[in-house]
């Protein structure tokens, strides 16, 4: 198959959406000029009669979901023009746009050598929306799971503040779908299919790279949240997240910045404005650094054979680690690292299935957590500052301080470091930002 070069293209195109209530099938069309359509579409499984009350949210949120999916496509070609067709956006929805497209391909930016500063302008085409009204959704929360320790986390505080939730997940992950039936929560599945042309125009010599996918999957939690009727979307998503990789050209780049604060607060607003003012969007843990995460992830023993946060996992189409854990990537290191601290070793060990912080060959990979001669790695991981606390932890521990890693931490970098800098109880400290409804920051207690 050949396709037209999104590279040479003058005009991206959001062609259309919509909605099939008998098959719960959503399409989402996108163009490069006149070229062939690309379709995403996305299933709903037993999708119920939809709520008359709810029709203007569903409609809102459907439209949102296109315009933000659009994403994956729009980044083959970044091409200078940005045309929606069959509806209209408003200012503010232009302007929410502008920008995750800006901070969410910034990584893609930065690895491509492009700069996308003023050349990303969504059209606005209709006067601000009136604002949004309650439509009735019953009172119960979503809670994505994403397979790693995170989501898993966030459900049992729910758990044990009763509240009522079922566990979501997009895609076909076997190990998303063991965790979810482990936390015994009802459970919701939702297929996602990337038009298969993206992937030829990707080996074509398209432009690819880091999208923001938690932006992709909230904004169809958003399309379910009404659908199904919840009031509330519980992200799993750490104050660390709000951290950028690294600074360029005085622009901050964050791999994960449509799990930052600034990405929540903006979507928030922006969803009880514009879809449903009775939805809330928000992430459970925000107030919690990636250690105190771990820190309680220690404690859940009935997920360690279940869960991994290895990314390579979760690929659409390349190959997966046989064992959960690559034992090569950033998460593997810093997952590892992270909660070394707080399980015992051979509990590590046998999540990990090896002992990598004895492993020289892995040397550069933690070097790069610690901000050790190179930045911090373009995936989802804590601060430097957390892993020179967490390994910092390890040296002043028998069981640990022997290891190959932690040898030469200890006798080439912490030289170099003020210690005082290095104490993990700050770093456990809950952060006072969130945006938790009221019924929920009772698990700010339960989470001590
Ligand atoms: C699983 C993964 O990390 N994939 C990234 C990887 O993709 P790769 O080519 O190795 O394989 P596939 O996942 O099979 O994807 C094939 C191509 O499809 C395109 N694509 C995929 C999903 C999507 O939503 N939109 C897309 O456009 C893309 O062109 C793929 O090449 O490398 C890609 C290029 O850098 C990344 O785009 C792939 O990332 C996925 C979108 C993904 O799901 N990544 C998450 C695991 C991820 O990075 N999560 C973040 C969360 C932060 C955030 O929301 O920004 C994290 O954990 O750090
Ligand atoms: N396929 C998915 N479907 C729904 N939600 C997802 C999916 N993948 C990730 N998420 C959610 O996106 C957020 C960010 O994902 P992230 O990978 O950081 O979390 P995690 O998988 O729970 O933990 P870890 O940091 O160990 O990987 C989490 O709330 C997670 O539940």
């Amino acid at each position: 198959m050949l396709l037209n070069d999104p590279c040479q293209a003058a005009t991206f195109r959001f062609v259309g959406c919509s909605f099939d209530a008998s098959s719960g099938e959503a399409q989402l069309r996108y163009a490069f000029d006149d070229g062939a359509e690309l379709i995403e579409r996305i299933v709903f499984p037993e999708a119920p009669t939809l709520d008359p009350a709810r029709r203007a949210a569903f409609d809102a949120a459907l439209k949102l979901l296109h315009l933000i999916a659009g994403v994956s496509y729009f980044k083959a070609g970044v091409p200078a023009q940005i045309r929606v067709e069959k509806y209209a956006i408003d200012r503010d929805t232009a302007d929410l746009l502008d920008e995750l497209y800006l901070q969410g391909l910034g990584e893609f930016a930065y690895q491509n050598k492009l700069d996308l500063r003023g050349k990303i302008r969504f059209p606005v085409g209709a006067e601000n929306a009136t604002a949004a009204v309650s439509c009735g959704l019953p009172r119960r929360s979503l809670v994505p799971i994403g397979g790693g320790k995170d989501s898993l986390v966030s459900v049992e505080l729910l758990k044990k503040i009763g509240e009522p939730a079922t566990a979501v997940w997009v895609g076909n992950s076997a190990l998303i779908a063991a965790c979810a039936q482990a936390t015994g929560l009802p459970m919701l599945n939702i297929q996602r299919q990337i038009a298969p042309e993206l992937f030829e125009l990707n080996r074509q010599g398209a432009w690819n790279g880091h999208i923001p996918v938690t932006a992709i999957n909230s904004a169809i939690l958003v399309v379910a949240a009404i659908l199904y009727g919840f009031d509330a979307i519980a992200f799993s998503n750490e104050h660390s997240a709000s951290s950028a990789t690294l600074e360029y050209d005085g622009q901050a780049i964050n791999h994960q910045w449509s799990k930052s604060f600034t990405f929540e607060r903006r979507l928030h607003t922006y969803l009880q404005s514009h879809v449903a003012a009775d939805l809330d969007y928000f992430s459970l843990l925000r107030p919690l650094s990636e250690l105190a995460v771990t820190k309680r992830f220690a404690h859940l023993t009935q997920y360690h054979a279940l869960f991994s946060s290895c990314n390579r996992n979760f690929r659409i189409l390349g190959t997966r680690p046989a064992d959960r854990w690559c034992g090569q990537c950033p998460k593997c290191h810093f997952v590892f690292l992270a909660l070394a601290p707080f399980c015992t070793k051979p509990q590590l060990v046998q999540i990990f299935g090896r002992n990598l912080l004895d492993d020289e060959s892995q040397t550069a990979g933690f070097d790069a957590l610690l901000e050790y001669r190179h930045h911090k790695p373009f995936e989802c991981v804590g601060e430097g500052r957390e892993s020179r606390a967490a390994m910092y932890t390890l040296s002043q521990r028998a069981e640990w301080r022997e290891d190959a890693i932690v040898q030469r931490f200890t006798h080439e970098i912490l030289p170099q470091l003020d210690v005082t800098a290095l104490a993990l109880a700050p770093l456990l400290q809950p952060a006072a930002e969130h945006l938790l409804p009221a019924r929920l920051t009772a698990v700010l207690d339960a989470s001590g």
